[in-house]
């Protein structure tokens, strides 16, 4: 079994993105800009977006947080993203989700310039993804893309099963998977919550990329061998025992899976990091594509 390490490939990722940094400098121009936008103070919400603001710093991009209270209301929320999309300084921005409950998550994205979206999940960005056009690729499955290609993983004709059909992960993957340009060109089945003997689907698939949020979901009896396994779960399970209250758990049973798998990512330390560094790719090409326009 080899790790498909998402730490090490996303800091040469965001090295790379450093260099580019500094070559924008150099020229005198303007660095890339991010805004990060969170709602309320959910723990893991305040952790990643504290990460994307930590990252912009270290790779020399310019970043602003705008912190609101839970009680914002949603109108009070879109205006602030008619600002962010009328702030010429700002090359691309994101809403952290989940929002609360009383706003209504996609009206709210649907605001968004899809310039600016470099979360990739404005309906336009969505559907030129899916059509195979210039978008913006959600994070996470561009972080995924990314640590099959750098490990030159082979997914040509590849039976590859996604497990969860979320906007965010399980959706545009399947989508991206199956594009005809490497790495996809993949026969792909996209499975649910409704997949009835589910088992039936991963034994059979070459790659399987589990985002449930079910911690170890996915055991050693249910993949076949050699198998490439991607888990995008990240649940926190409270574990007094811990420094931080609690631990952090895949949707793979890590142990039982390894031995049987011929690539697995961990967690800790796999797809989460490969968000982060692509959200920074996303944002340098925003600040190309606008610098382009001007
Ligand atoms: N607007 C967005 N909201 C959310 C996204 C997103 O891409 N855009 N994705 C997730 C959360 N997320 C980024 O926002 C994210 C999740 C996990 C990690 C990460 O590095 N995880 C670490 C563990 C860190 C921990 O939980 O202590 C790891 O896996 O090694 C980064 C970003 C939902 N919301």
């Amino acid at each position: 079994m080899q790790l498909l390490d998402g730490k090490k490939v996303s800091e040469e990722i965001k090295n790379e993105i450093a260099a580019e940094v500094t070559k924008i400098k150099e020229r005198g121009e303007k660095v890339p800009h991010l805004a990060a936008v969170l709602v309320g103070s959910n723990g893991a919400s305040l952790t990643y977006v504290g990460s994307k603001v930590k990252t912009c710093e270290k790779i020399g991009f310019d970043s602003t947080l705008v912190s609101l209270p839970e009680e914002t209301t949603e109108e009070e929320l879109l205006a602030k993203i008619y600002e962010l999309n009328n702030n010429d300084d700002i090359d691309g921005f994101i809403v952290q989700l989940p929002l609360p409950k009383h706003i209504d998550e996609q009206k709210v994205l649907n605001a968004i310039d899809p310039d600016k979206d470099v979360d990739g999940f404005h309906p336009e960005n969505f559907g030129r993804m899916a059509l195979e056009l210039e978008s913006f690729i959600p994070a996470t499955p561009f972080g995924i893309l990314q640590l099959l290609e750098r490990n030159k993983i082979e997914t040509k004709g590849k039976n590859v099963v996604v497990i969860g059909r979320s906007n965010i992960v399980g959706k545009p993957m399947s989508l991206l998977m199956s594009r005809k340009a490497y790495p996809g060109n993949a026969t792909v089945t996209l499975t649910h919550s409704a997949t009835q003997n589910i088992e039936e689907f991963t034994r059979e698939a070459d790659i399987v990329i589990t985002a449930l949020g079910v911690p170890e979901f996915l055991k050693a009896e249910m993949i076949k061998e050699g198998a490439v396994i991607v888990d995008v779960g990240i649940t926190r399970v409270v574990d007094e025992t811990n420094t931080k209250g609690y631990v952090i758990k895949g949707d793979v049973a890590f142990n039982e899976v390894a031995e049987k798998a011929s690539w697995i990512t961990p967690v800790p330390g796999g797809v989460g990091p490969m968000t982060i560094a692509m959200l920074m790719k996303n944002t340098l090409i925003a600040r190309e594509r606008r610098a382009k326009k001007k």
